[in-house]
């Protein structure tokens, strides 16, 4: 990503949020980092520059030999306790302390995404936020510090180094400015020539792309070898590559003598000519400096101008790690359309009933509407079904009587209550529900059956769930029984299970809830015909006079529920128990009449 214009401000702000995790989860491993930044610059300057200086300065003016040794024995000491905190550093203090802030700045982004509205799962734009932020967020970690790392180092150069020419030199930090200004500057220009170069380039780039698409995607090759028009595209890619060459030729001659006056007059020119004349100058013919100054002051003009610049590059790095963070923090600071009420209330432990009035619903503002002013109530042990053909919105409205999205008008009201003045999370738990597609997890099949971290008592629950749904046979067949894990994700001795054998996982979830009202979007779909006698009876006797929804095409199932709600494109267009729509030759009748008559083939063809 190149970095775009964003104020100097919202950079630091940006920087600062991931900071700001650091100090706030990892404050011991942001401070070390900091200081341990310093000390090693700190310990070069000592052994590279001090050290130095103080051998050379002793040969010349003959300090003795023990203050030498001990000076450099203090030296190596020193040295020594850094390469100690090095391995401390890097094998302990920042794998510990990056480590807590991934999972910190993970568990965020997670905790977002398991809060945010379902229906922002549906906007492509937002999907792809959260999973780009997801991935990126450990690159975020890593970048800031690194950046942070880095000013400290600058820095602490700069400042010793600038101490050091102080006392030792303060002209030579004018031949050092006038350098780093004069290579700024000319950086700069160079930087402009070679933007100005790109942007000719990319135009040609782009036919060249293009013309590489052509030659290597299979949608082109028919075309290509049965016309003459790839001769076309040959001479193009020919004169392409002639344009981008004169363009690169143009450019490359101003680039040229822009780097040659950067680096020869000013680089080399100030710092490696007029300074290390004027260095030798004083210390061999004025004899104003020593001899040890005169080394380590060459050695550190280049140290501490090679600094100034590495510290205005790093803030072009803050600049594209801000644009990056911007991301993350769109994607933590969207705000959820689906709020509870100001004073929620709680939801009650009894049925009395459930209404839509007029309900009409759509995906997105922009989207076409899917449901369409429907009514339905639903009574306490009420058993219903809402049949129809597919894409008539049968999944989309038992979304809404869960409140995973809201109703973009009309109201739902459970026990004569807006659903929206129930605490949100609340007011979900209330239902047992199984989906067409639903999830088992890579996680015990006591915690798949109860859908929680489970304890000590609750395999039994899990055992008692799982035998009402008719998973009872494959149960006593798993050695670990309700601790058997599902899935080979992380265990190898994990089970796959077949899709009916998931699916009664799945159904076993409602047995093991004590909830108000149990939805089925196709519970029975991966069952065969036994198994979903056996469901069906079973679900009609343990749903303990809790009303269900049943959502199936198996209109075997719908006989035996007390109402039927057929739709058709989003509006509910029959309903009455499956003797009153048969008798009414609507719909469902015919529906219901074709189902059957295709099983009666079906059957035909077996018994011959
Ligand atoms: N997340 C979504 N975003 C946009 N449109 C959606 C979304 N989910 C479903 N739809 C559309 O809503 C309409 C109704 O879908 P829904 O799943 O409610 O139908 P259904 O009656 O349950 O169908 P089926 O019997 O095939 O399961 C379909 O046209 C579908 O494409």
């Amino acid at each position: 990503m190149k970095p775009n214009k964003q104020s100097f401000a919202r950079v630091m702000q940006n920087n600062w949020f991931i900071l700001k995790y650091g100090l706030m989860y990892s404050r011991k491993y942001i401070i070390f980092t900091c200081l341990y930044a310093c000390l090693q610059e700190i310990e070069i300057f000592l052994e590279h520059v001090i050290l130095i200086k103080f051998v050379f300065d002793s040969v010349q003016f003959g300090t003795s030999f023990s203050t030498v040794a001990l000076y450099i024995g203090l030296t190596v000491l020193f040295i020594a306790g850094c390469f100690v905190l090095d391995s401390i550093y890097y094998q302990s203090v920042e794998p510990k302390g990056k480590e807590l802030l991934y999972q910190k700045l993970r568990m965020d982004l997670y905790t977002k995404a398991v809060k945010t509205d379902l229906s922002n799962y549906d906007d492509p734009v937002y999907y792809n936020e959260y999973v780009w932020s997801a991935n990126d967020a450990r690159n975020r970690i890593d970048a800031t510090i690194d950046n942070i790392r880095n000013i400290c180092k600058s820095i602490t150069v700069i400042v010793t180094s600038v101490s050091f020419f102080l006392f030792v030199d303060k002209l030579g930090l004018v031949f050092i400015l006038v350098s780093f200004i004069a290579t700024m500057l000319f950086s700069m220009l160079a930087n402009k020539v070679r933007f100005a170069m790109r942007m000719e380039l990319n135009e040609k780039d782009r036919k060249r792309i293009y013309l590489k698409r052509l030659f290597y995607l299979a949608d082109y090759a028919k075309e290509l070898r049965l016309y003459s028009i790839k001769e076309k595209f040959f001479r193009e890619f020919s004169r392409t590559h002639v344009e981008m060459h004169a363009i690169v030729n143009k450019h490359s001659k101003k680039q040229f003598w822009i780097n040659f006056t950067s680096d020869y007059f000013f680089n080399e020119l100030i710092l490696g000519g007029l300074y290390v004349v004027y260095v030798v100058f004083m210390a061999l013919v004025k004899g104003t400096l020593s001899y040890g100054s005169a080394v380590t002051l060459l050695n550190s003009c280049w140290r501490l101008k090679g600094n100034m610049q590495y510290l205005t590059s790093l803030v072009s790095e803050m600049q594209e790690n801000s644009m990056y963070i911007e991301k993350l923090r769109s994607f933590l600071d969207q705000p959820n359309e689906m709020k509870d009420a100001d004073d929620p209330l709680a939801v009650p432990d009894r049925f009395t009933g459930l209404e839509l009035r007029n309900v009409s619903f759509r995906y997105s503002e922009s989207g076409s509407p899917i449901l369409h002013d429907v009514d339905l109530t639903i009574r306490p042990g009420e058993k219903i079904a809402i049949v129809g053909y597919n894409g008539a919105g049968k999944t989309t409205l038992t979304k809404l009587i869960m409140r995973l999205y809201d109703a973009s008008s009309g109201e739902i009201r459970l026990n004569g209550i807006a659903i929206d003045q129930f605490n949100l999370d609340d007011y979900r738990m209330k239902f047992s529900s199984v989906f067409q597609d639903h999830q088992l997890f890579a996680a015990s099949l006591s915690e798949n059956v109860l859908m929680q971290h489970c304890s000590a008592d609750d395999p039994e629950k899990a055992r008692l769930a799982l035998e009402k749904s008719g998973f009872g046979d494959k149960l006593h067949s798993l050695p670990m029984g309700t601790d058997t894990s599902i899935t080979k994700e992380f265990n190898d001795s994990g089970v796959e299970l077949s899709g009916g054998e998931a699916q009664k996982v799945a159904i076993s979830r409602v047995f093991a809830k004590p909830t108000l009202l149990i939805l089925l979007d196709e519970p029975s779909s991966a069952l065969d015909p036994m198994s979903e006698y056996h469901l069906n009876q079973v679900m009609l006797e343990k749903a303990e006079n809790r009303p269900i929804i049943f959502i199936s095409h198996r209109l075997s199932t719908t006989k035996m529920v007390d109402r039927i709600f057929m739709m058709e494109n989003g509006r509910i267009i029959e309903q009455g128990s499956h003797d009153e729509l048969m008798r009414l030759k609507g719909k469902y009748a015919h529906m219901f009449n074709l189902q059957a008559s295709r099983y009666r083939v079906v059957a035909g063809v077996k018994q011959a």
